[in-house]
């Protein structure tokens, strides 16, 4: 298949150069997945944001790398043409090396990825740098860093002051020296991400970001509002309202077997007259 994974890291880079942006979507399983593939999506993250909008925990970190492996090997096979990229889940890239590299090992060969995504700045280079080695691209994860929630203290905006923007610019420099292909910026404000997007020749990838990333990721059910606690969020935008489309749907389901109309005479299968005669006798249904 000549089309096969047709976008890889190096042709993101001469995106980045030629300034046309990466379009980058969570998926999670099978439908997911090819929906976003048949809508031409660049690029698929399996992200650990399926903790919330799948699996219904209030934060990423109960994610466990078995959840993560089984989600990444269904949208594998739902885009066969889509580069995926899967996220490390919470605590699974911080102990040995070995560790880090049976984490990526399940997830590129159990799970089909073409990459993995790392949360954190300078900190996780080792390990960023031995995957690298090991002939897996890492996407890095710099601002608000979902599984360290506890230590943040909540989800909110980060690089607000000059010392913390300080500190992503520093993050995001380590990360490309360390070899990540390139950085999702999350929740930091439009001028830090634009300046880090100017300082570093990988591409990023903003979620609440702002406009001058070089490309941008959304999760799935957030812009389908498909039942996501986070749809209202300033980050997100509403493209399709699949949600009331499916509650509608499924309601309307369940009047129509409440008042009989579902299944109609169109829906049903009908059996032989013989077979009548042997239930009920030769007089047939009518004689019961
Ligand atoms: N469905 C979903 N979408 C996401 O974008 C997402 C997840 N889940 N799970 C993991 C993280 C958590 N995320 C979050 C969660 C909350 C806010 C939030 O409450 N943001 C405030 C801004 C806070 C501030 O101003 O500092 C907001 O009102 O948008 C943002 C991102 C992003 N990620
Ligand atoms: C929000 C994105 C960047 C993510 O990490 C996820 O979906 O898990
Ligand atoms: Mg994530």
């Amino acid at each position: 298949m000549a089309d096969k994974h047709a976008l890889n890291i190096v042709k993101m880079k001469k995106m980045k150069t030629d300034g046309v942006p990466l379009s980058m979507l969570t998926a999670y399983d099978y439908p997911s997945a090819l929906l976003a593939e048949e809508a031409g999506i660049d690029l698929i993250l399996v992200g650990d944001s399926l903790g919330n909008v799948v699996l219904g925990y209030d934060t990423t970190l109960p994610v466990t790398i078995d959840d993560m492996v089984y989600h990444t090997r269904s949208v594998a096979r739902g885009a066969q043409n889509t580069f995926i990229v899967a996220d490390m889940p919470f605590m699974t890239y911080h102990g040995s090396i070995d560790e880090t590299l049976r984490g990526v090992r399940r997830l590129m060969q159990e799970g089909r990825a073409q990459a993995v995504k790392m949360e954190g700045g300078l900190e996780i280079c080792g390990a960023v740098s031995a995957v690298v080695a090991a002939g897996v691209p890492v996407l890095g994860h710099i601002g608000l860093t979902p599984q360290s929630v506890n230590m943040i203290g909540g989800y909110r905006i980060q690089g607000k002051d000059a010392k913390d923007a300080q500190r992503l610019m520093d993050e995001a420099k380590g990360l490309e020296a360390a070899g990540a292909f390139g950085i999702v910026l999350e929740l930091v404000t439009e001028e830090v991400a634009e300046a880090i997007s100017k300082a570093v020749s990988i591409p990023t990838i903003g979620i609440g970001a702002g406009r001058y990333c070089d490309g941008q990721v959304l999760v799935f059910h957030d812009l389908l509002q498909y039942a996501s606690p986070y749809r209202e969020k300033r980050f997100v935008k509403t493209y399709a309202d699949v949600g009331s489309l499916i509650r509608e749907g499924i309601g309307s389901y369940v009047q129509e077997v409440k008042n009989r109309s579902f299944p109609a005479e169109n829906h049903v299968f009908n059996a032989d007259e013989t077979v009548l005669e042997s239930l009920y006798g030769a007089a047939g249904k009518g004689a019961k």
